[in-house]
């Protein structure tokens, strides 16, 4: 199949920078898979030792840009069509396709490997399978295919946290399953804000995202529904007795605030107005995720700060 703006064939580029094959790994969008996986490997239970903790944020860190960089190598043609990624390496020529594909799966092995070499194979497992989940899941299949796709594909983006934990503990438990689905059930608000105010790129794309296949007022309710049960689950860590109740206050807080954003988006019908609040709660759902997260750090920090001055 020819792809527009494919230039795997293509030798003549030769001119990649650095800073293209970081561009690779979506630095801006991993930063935050990254902090919720520092958040599970620093809140689970036992410890790791310094520089094995920073090596297995490394890796996970190098996992997720590896997987962007196979999704960027899988999406060059539609990546040349949408004005929002035009301008990454390969649609814009400096980085040929193959170098991509090359680099991804490179840091794939190494990034599983040294995970699984200094902390433990269930870490490593479930690098492995995050990888494989976004980039040939998500990517290759659930993304060209079904409005759904980032509801099921959403899952690659939840496991970081679980494998921040699983590095330290060697285990998946209740209190990580928690921490999945909070980025889980955030990811549908977090997209489908960002796809409303993008639905014309999508469409040019031939992306079914849910908007352009099931239109605004679908997305809008789902948008509801999907911020409800999210403030809802963002407590639980209160309600199974892993975090006090200070957290859980500041969460039904932000969840609240969650929702404010929600319900003003599903009470737009002007299309400029909605553009407007949909992308206003595509911001707010940065500053949730970031914020629920640290205040999850910190209580579990200072809890284990207070129980080890008591012991
Ligand atoms: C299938 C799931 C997801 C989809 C389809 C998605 C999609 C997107 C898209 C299209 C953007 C705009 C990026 C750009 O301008 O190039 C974006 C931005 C962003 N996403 Fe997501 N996202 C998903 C999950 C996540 C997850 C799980 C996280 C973090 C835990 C995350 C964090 C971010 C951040 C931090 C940005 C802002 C990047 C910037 O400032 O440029 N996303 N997301
Ligand atoms: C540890 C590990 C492997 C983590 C992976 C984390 C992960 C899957 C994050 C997904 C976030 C993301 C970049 C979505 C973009 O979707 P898209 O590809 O549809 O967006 P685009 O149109 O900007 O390319």
């Amino acid at each position: 199949m020819a792809y527009i703006g494919d230039q795997s064939e293509n030798t003549s580029w030769g001119g990649a920078e650095v800073e293209d094959y970081f561009a690779l790994l979506k630095p801006r969008v991993m930063s935050l898979v990254i902090f919720t996986a520092i958040v599970g490997l620093m809140i689970a239970p036992g410890s790791l030792h310094p520089l094995l903790a920073v090596t297995a944020i490394l890796c996970i860190a190098i996992g997720a840009g590896a997987s962007g960089a196979l999704n960027m190598w899988y999406d060059a043609d539609i990546d040349a069509v949408m004005s929002r990624t035009i301008n990454r390496p390969i649609p814009a020529g400096r980085v040929t396709k193959s170098e991509a594909l090359g680099f991804g799966l490179v840091l794939s092995f190494f990034s599983v490997a040294i995970l699984g070499l200094v902390t433990n194979w269930v870490a490593a497992g479930l690098l492995a399978f995050t990888i494989f989940f976004y980039a040939v899941i998500y990517t290759m299949w659930l993304k060209r295919w079904t409005p759904q796709n980032i509801v099921i594909g959403g899952a690659a983006g939840a496991f970081p946290p679980m494998i921040g934990w699983a590095a330290v503990t060697g285990t998946i438990t209740i209190e990580s399953t928690v921490l999945f689905l909070i980025t889980f059930l955030w990811t549908p608000p977090h997209f489908w804000a960002l796809a409303l105010y993008k639905k014309g790129d999508y469409a040019e794309a031939g992306i079914p995202m849910l908007p352009n296949v099931a239109g605004e007022r679908a997305t809008q309710h789902q948008i509801l529904i999907y911020t409800f049960i999210l403030a809802a689950i963002s407590v639980a860590p209160t309600l199974l007795g892993f975090a006090s109740l200070a957290y859980g206050i500041v969460a039904g807080g932000l969840g609240l605030a969650f929702i404010y954003y929600a319900v003003r988006l599903w009470l737009q019908k002007d299309s400029v107005a909605l553009k407007k609040a949909a992308r206003q709660l595509f911001g707010f759902s940065l500053i949730y995720l970031f914020v629920v997260y640290l205040v999850l750090l910190a209580d579990v920090s200072v809890a284990n700060f207070l129980g080890g001055a008591n012991a």
